[in-house]
């Protein structure tokens, strides 16, 4: 590690029931920093065992200090908690730079909207309520909104302070114990976190963190019979894994997975506003987002203009090591690496519009690729159907509205979608007509806003995370009839 990022928690170790301790095998993984290859620390190999006892106490917590706490308590946790990230920001955003391979400015803005979450949901923890039903004489009729009781939260390694954030985050707000399984490939965040919650004071057993293998801890996570919800965040194929798992037990299961995001460029857009925006959503960590706007579907009238510009911000790009802080860091892993490879390899009869470079500072240790932008491109190929999560766009032309929402709809994803067209009538159509669980007209947020409701339709997953209404999502309701007479 850095002198700039300490740590002040040993990453070792598991933190379970309050107390970090040892994973029930003994046995660690290696954390590399995808800037050069280096080793970066060990992290615990935790397994079932673990999960067990994490599990246990969580739901401890749920019937004892946790589970007796107001609401308002609860929110003061978390507010504090999201003051001690602002005041370590610096340092999270180094911890998350060197794990995750993520440019410095925005692993900053990661902890930012970390600390956001956490004062959002802090605030709102006792906000939410039930209802009184009128009902038949002789009766008092009420709602009460109840916490699941233990969650399991297991996040990828692309934005775990965002993930973490808002799964976490509205999860205690609602009085639930969590039990985190972050990744394999990048966790020091999510641990320097589980810190933060300690010295914050959150009770006991209210959050545990287990890190380790997917197939391992994540598996044994999600199949728990003591776990009474689970949020996702990941790949397709592992979010149906854990859906299957979590099935066995009749636990619901929110499913935050990839997308084909597009952002759609009419004739009439102000293009000048546009231009940062469908190059920004392409590129920003590297392209490795779950809202990435992979494809950029141009009207022909101004086809030729976008690509011209978006080819000179492209040749404008340069990529190096994460504290350098250039526009893209590496990608997480040498394996992501050759995954991307493989999707330029199979773009190799298409044209390249432009390509970013590679700064003297990318060595070869790195998990660097050039970010490429190609053109002309048919809707149905494999590079504007499949989620690449590596620094690629496509362009791909449409004549008119039919064929730009007919091709916006035409991947098996439906997470985010952009429209940029000054006409308002267009705007209120498109906005109804796109499969996705966000669109933002004549503007583009990858996932940005803790306020703003996210999840996606198709294999982009079900349920929504994020703003107030995610609380509803990580609580139930309960029914009182009272009959009085
Ligand atoms: N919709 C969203 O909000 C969102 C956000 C970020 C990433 N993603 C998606 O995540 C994917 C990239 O992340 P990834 O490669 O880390 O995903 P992944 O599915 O490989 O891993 C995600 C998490 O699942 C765990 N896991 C792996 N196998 C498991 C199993 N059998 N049982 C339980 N848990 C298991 C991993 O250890 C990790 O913690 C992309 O598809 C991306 O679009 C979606
Ligand atoms: C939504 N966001 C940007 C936090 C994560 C997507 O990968």
């Amino acid at each position: 590690m850095t002198d700039a990022a300490p740590l002040w928690f040993d990453p070792a170790l598991c933190l379970i029931d309050g107390r970090w301790q040892a994973p029930a095998g003994g046995e660690t993984l290696p954390l590399t920093n995808p800037s050069d290859g280096s080793p970066l620390c060990q992290i615990a190999r935790g397994d079932a065992r673990d999960i067990n006892a994490a599990v246990a106490a969580a739901r401890a917590a749920l019937e004892g200090g946790w589970g007796e706490m107001t609401a308002t308590d609860r929110g003061r946790i978390l507010s504090r908690m999201g003051q001690m990230v602002l005041e370590r920001c610096e340092t999270l955003a180094q911890l998350e730079a060197m794990d995750v391979g993520k440019p410095l400015t925005q692993a900053r803005a990661d902890a930012v909207a970390l600390a956001r979450y956490l004062e959002f949901y802090g605030g709102a923890a006792d906000k939410l309520h039930g209802d009184t039903i009128p009902y038949q004489a002789g009766y008092t009729v009420y709602t009460l909104r109840e916490p699941h009781g233990v969650t399991g939260h297991i996040v990828p390694w692309n934005y775990p302070m965002q993930i973490i954030g808002r799964s976490v985050g509205a999860a205690l707000a609602m009085g639930n114990a969590c039990v985190l399984k972050p990744a394999e490939e990048a966790c020091l965040t999510a641990l320097a976190f589980a810190q933060i919650a300690v010295e914050a004071g959150l009770p006991a057993g209210a959050l545990n963190v287990v890190s380790g293998i997917g197939a391992e801890a994540g598996a044994a996570l999600a199949g728990h019979p003591g776990v009474d919800h689970i949020s996702f965040t990941g790949s397709v194929r592992t979010g149906a894994l854990v859906q299957q798992a979590a099935g066995a037990n009749v636990v619901p299961v929110t499913l935050e997975l990839g997308g084909k995001s597009p952002q759609l460029v009419f004739d009439d857009a102000d293009l000048d506003a546009a231009l940062p925006f469908l190059v920004n959503a392409g590129i920003q960590n590297a392209g490795q987002t779950c809202s990435a706007a992979s494809r950029i579907l141009v009207q022909r009238g101004v086809y030729d203009q976008v690509r011209a510009a978006m080819a000179e911000a492209y040749s404008k790009l340069t990529v190096g090591p994460a504290l350098s802080d250039l526009r893209l860091g590496p990608l997480i892993s040498t394996r992501q690496k050759e995954i991307v490879e493989g999707y330029l390899a199979k773009g190799a009869d298409l044209t390249i519009a432009a390509q970013g470079v590679l700064s003297d500072a990318a060595s070869d240790r790195g998990a660097y690729v050039r970010p490429t932008l190609f053109a002309d491109v048919a809707a149905d190929h494999p590079l504007a159907q499949e989620e690449i999560f590596g620094p690629v766009q496509v362009l791909i032309p449409f004549e008119d509205e039919a064929e730009a929402v007919r091709i916006a709809n035409s991947t098996e994803y439906g997470l985010v979608a952009g429209i940029w067209t000054r006409d308002g009538a267009r705007q209120m159509r498109l906005a109804k007509r796109l499969r996705a669980g966000q669109v933002f007209l004549n503007n583009y947020g990858a996932g940005g806003g803790v306020e703003l409701p996210f999840g996606g339709v198709g294999k982009s997953g079900h349920g929504r995370e994020k703003g107030f209404k995610a609380l509803y999502g990580f609580s139930q309701l309960k029914t009182v009839a009272a009959y009085h007479g």
